[in-house]
C-alpha cells in the first residue's frame, strides 16, 4: 500500500510530533460530545465514591482520539497510565508481569485490543471481573493453578474493529463508547487549536479549508496543516492564509472533500469498467490492484460516511454524488 497524506493511520514520524499535540484534558479535547458528557458523568461518580472508574471500549476509525482519550481517561482520574497493545502480549507470563506491576486505579491502555490472543483474552476476563488471575505454574500432572490478587484497575481498550472482539469481551467493558467522524466546524477548531501549539498563524477561512479535506479525522487536519505551514514557510511569509491553504492543499493533490488518486482511481475504476456497479469486492480489488481487506479497512469507510459509495448483497454501487462530484452526467436508471 502506497503512503497517502490522506491515510488515517499514523506513520512513525508522525507520533512524536502528535504527542505534543494532544489534549490533556476533556476540556481541551474537541468534539464528541455524547462520549465526553458520558464519561464526564462516571469518571464524577468513580471519584465520588472513591472507586476505580468501569472498563471503557473505545472503537471507532484510525486517527479519530482512542489514545488521546485514553490518557485523557487517566488525567481525570488522577491514575498513571500504563501502555501495551494487543499484539504485543503474546503469552499469559506477559499480561500477568503487566497486571501485577499496576498501582490500585491506575489505567491499563491496550490498543488494538481485537488483536489480543484468544489465549490471552481468557486471562484477562477473572482479572477484569474480579481482579485477580488464575496462572498455571508447572507442567503435566504436577501443573497446579494458582490465584493472584491483583489491584483493582480500569482497563481502556481500543479498537478500529469492534466486530472483531469476542462477545465475551466485548461484554465485560462498563462503557463502551463509538467515537464518530468529526464535522467542519469541530475540525477547524482542532486545526486553529493545533495553529496555536505550534506557534503558525492562520486565518479562519484557512482553517476551514484545511478542516473541508480532512476527512473528518483529526489526525489528517493535524498532518494537512503542518504541510501548508512548510508551504508557507518555503512559498510565503509563514501566515497561513485562504489563497496559501487552497494552493498547498492542490499542490498536495487532496481535493474539495479530501479525496486523492487512489480514491479517484478507485471510483472512476468502477464507473468506468462497471458503470457504476454493483460490483464485487475482490473485482475492484484485481481491477486497481490493491488488496481487498485494505480497500475495505483504509479506503472504503471515508466513502461509505459521505455517501459516494453504497454496499449492497451484490457488491458495491457509486452513488449519483461521485458523478457530480467529477462533474460528469449522471447515468438514468432504466
Ligand atoms: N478531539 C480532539 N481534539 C483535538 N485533537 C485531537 C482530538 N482527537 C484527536 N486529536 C489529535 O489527532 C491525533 C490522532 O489522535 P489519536 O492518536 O488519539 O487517534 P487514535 O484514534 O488513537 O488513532 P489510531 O486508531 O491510529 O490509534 C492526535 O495527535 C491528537 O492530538
Ligand atoms: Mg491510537
Amino acid at each position: 500500500m502506497e503512503d497517502r497524506i490522506i491515510s488515517g493511520e499514523a506513520d512513525i514520524q508522525e507520533l512524536s510530533f502528535e504527542q505534543n499535540l494532544r489534549p490533556q484534558n476533556l476540556k481541551q479535547y474537541i468534539g464528541q460530545d455524547k462520549v465526553k458528557e458520558n464519561l464526564e458523568i462516571f469518571i464524577q461518580a468513580a471519584k465520588l465514591r472513591q472507586e476505580t472508574l468501569d472498563h471503557v471500549l473505545l472503537y471507532g476509525p484510525p486517527g479519530l482520539g482512542k489514545t488521546t482519550l485514553a490518557a485523557i481517561i487517566a488525567n481525570e482520574m488522577g491514575v498513571n497510565i500504563r501502555t501495551t497493545a494487543g499484539p504485543a502480549i503474546e503469552r499469559p507470563g506477559d499480561l500477568a508481569a503487566i497486571l501485577t506491576a499496576l498501582e490500585p486505579g491506575d489505567v491499563l491502555f491496550i490498543d488494538e485490543i481485537h488483536r489480543l490472543p484468544r489465549t490471552i483474552e481468557e486471562v484477562l476476563y477473572p482479572a477484569m471481573e474480579d481482579f485477580c488471575l488464575d496462572i498455571v505454574i508447572g507442567k503435566g500432572p504436577s501443573a497446579r493453578s494458582v490465584r493472584l490478587d491483583l489491584p483493582p484497575f480500569t482497563l481502556v481498550g481500543a479498537t478500529t474493529r469492534a466486530g472483531s472482539l469476542s462477545a465475551p469481551l466485548r461484554d465485560r467493558f462498563g462503557v463502551l463508547s463509538r467515537l464518530e467522524y468529526y464535522n467542519e466546524t469541530q475540525l477547524t477548531d482542532i486545526v486553529i487549536r493545533t495553529a496555536e501549539v505550534l506557534d503558525t498563524e492562520i486565518d479562519n477561512l484557512a482553517a476551514v479549508e484545511i478542516a473541508r479535506r480532512s476527512r473528518g479525522t483529526p489526525r489528517i487536519a493535524n498532518r494537512l496543516l503542518r504541510r501548508v505551514r512548510d508551504f508557507a514557510q518555503v512559498r510565503g511569509n509563514g501566515i497561513v492564509d485562504e489563497q496559501l491553504a487552497k494552493e498547498a492543499l492542490e499542490l498536495l493533490q487532496v481535493d474539495r472533500l479530501g479525496l486523492d488518486h487512489i480514491d479517484h482511481k478507485l471510483l472512476r475504476g468502477i464507473i468506468e469498467k462497471f458503470r457504476g456497479g454493483p460490483v464485487g469486492l475482490e473485482t475492484i480489488s484485481a481491477t486497481i490492484g490493491e488488496e481487498a481487506h485494505t480497500i475495505e479497512d483504509v479506503y472504503e469507510p471515508y466513502l461509505l460516511q459521505i455517501g459516494f459509495l453504497q454496499r449492497t448483497p451484490r457488491g458495491r454501487i457509486v452513488t449519483d454524488l461521485v458523478y457530480r462530484h467529477f462533474q460528469m452526467e449522471v447515468p438514468k436508471t432504466e
